[in-house]
């Protein structure tokens, strides 16, 4: 390929056998053209979910009535909360149930996309999302993907050497690459030789090639490449990707990559997608977990602070995937 993007070798192993249902749930109907979805067991809290109701299939209005008074100040809230059409909250009991869903989630994308245009483009982010991924390097998922159609990039990474701890690419290599066989030409690593800036560019030049060769789409409204689907996480303070509160980054409006040299979180140089480009993804999926996070949830959510994971949005669909203790304070 023209750009001097780094194309890292991947190393197969073996998939595990281990079989992943993807959580149920019940829903309930809500004043306000919402749909709930809730638990199928009365006796604990497992999900719900907040959508426009012309998502909703006609099971969740079927099970309208099997309501559980215990949550329902939460999900009142929260279908406040989700009533742009685009955005939906799903709560999960335990992270465990939260990435059974992610998995499910993220595969139907998959067959959606390569079925439709013969390839699936996939962004993610560095920290806890990655083990939050691990139900797609099981069964059924890591049989029935098509994993040659994926492209895989990263929304930021930190300058490091690619064997360094703090690198995202090897975060993700380590129990997700090395597990599935994603071409490694189709694996989109920064090249960290180079300066921050540099690798910004070189990555920003790497994506303008894939726009080319139309592996990657373009938004008919912003201009910006369109990926299919990018899959984040959230710090404490409500960043997401490498763009922190009240940095001035957050208000690039132009570039589609650029480079941090200051970031508060260490390492402190980074390259990072910026908002336009991460808000013309089809579909984002922010995956949240911990009672670390609560407030950070509240303020993007609430919209009861400043927080850059607040101005996240999508073209298609937002999905915050949230594990209780992070809407605790919803
Ligand atoms: O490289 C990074 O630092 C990440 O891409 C960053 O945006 C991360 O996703 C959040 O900080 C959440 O990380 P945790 O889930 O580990 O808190």
């Amino acid at each position: 390929m023209a750009s001097s993007c780094f194309l890292r070798s991947i190393l197969f192993s073996s998939p595990t056998n281990l079989s992943s249902p993807r959580s149920n749930s019940l829903s309930v109907f809500f004043p306000k053209n919402l749909t709930c979805s809730f638990p199928t067991s009365a006796s604990r809290f497992e999900s719900f979910s907040v959508s426009s109701i012309g998502s909703g299939s006609s099971r969740r209005l079927a099970d309208s009535r099997k309501k559980i008074s215990e949550v329902r100040s939460m999900a009142t809230t929260a279908a406040e909360i989700g009533k742009d059409e685009k955005k939906r909250v799903e709560v999960f009991d335990t992270e465990e149930n939260l990435a059974i869903d992610l998995a499910k989630f993220t595969a139907d994308l998959s067959d959606k996309f390569c079925k439709e245009r013969g390839a699936f483009t996939v962004v993610v982010s560095g920290g806890s999302l990655i083990k939050s991924l691990r139900k797609l390097v099981e069964s059924p998922y890591v049989d029935s993907i098509d994993w040659s159609r994926w492209h895989f990039f990263w929304v930021d990474e930190r300058v490091v050497p690619k064997h360094h701890d703090d690198s995202n690419y090897k975060l993700a290599y380590d129990s997700f690459l090395s597990k599935v066989p994603i071409p490694p030409g189709n694996v989109y690593a920064i090249n960290e030789s180079l300066s921050a800036e540099a690798a910004a560019d070189d990555y920003e030049t790497c994506l303008k090639h894939l726009v080319k060769t139309s592996t990657l789409r373009v938004s008919e409204s912003t201009g910006f490449p369109k990926f299919d689907l990018m899959l984040l996480g959230m710090g404490p303070d409500g960043h997401v990707a490498s763009l922190f509160p009240g940095h001035s980054l957050c208000n690039e409006s132009k570039k589609w990559v650029t480079s941090i040299t200051d970031s508060p979180k260490p390492p402190s140089e980074r390259i990072t997608f910026t908002f336009p480009l991460i808000n013309s993804s089809a579909h984002v999926a922010l995956v949240v977990c911990g009672s670390g996070k609560a407030e950070a949830v509240e303020a993007a959510l609430k919209k009861t602070g400043n927080v850059p994971a607040g101005s996240v949005s999508a073209e298609d669909e937002l999905v915050w995937f949230l594990d209780k203790p992070a809407c605790s304070k919803l």
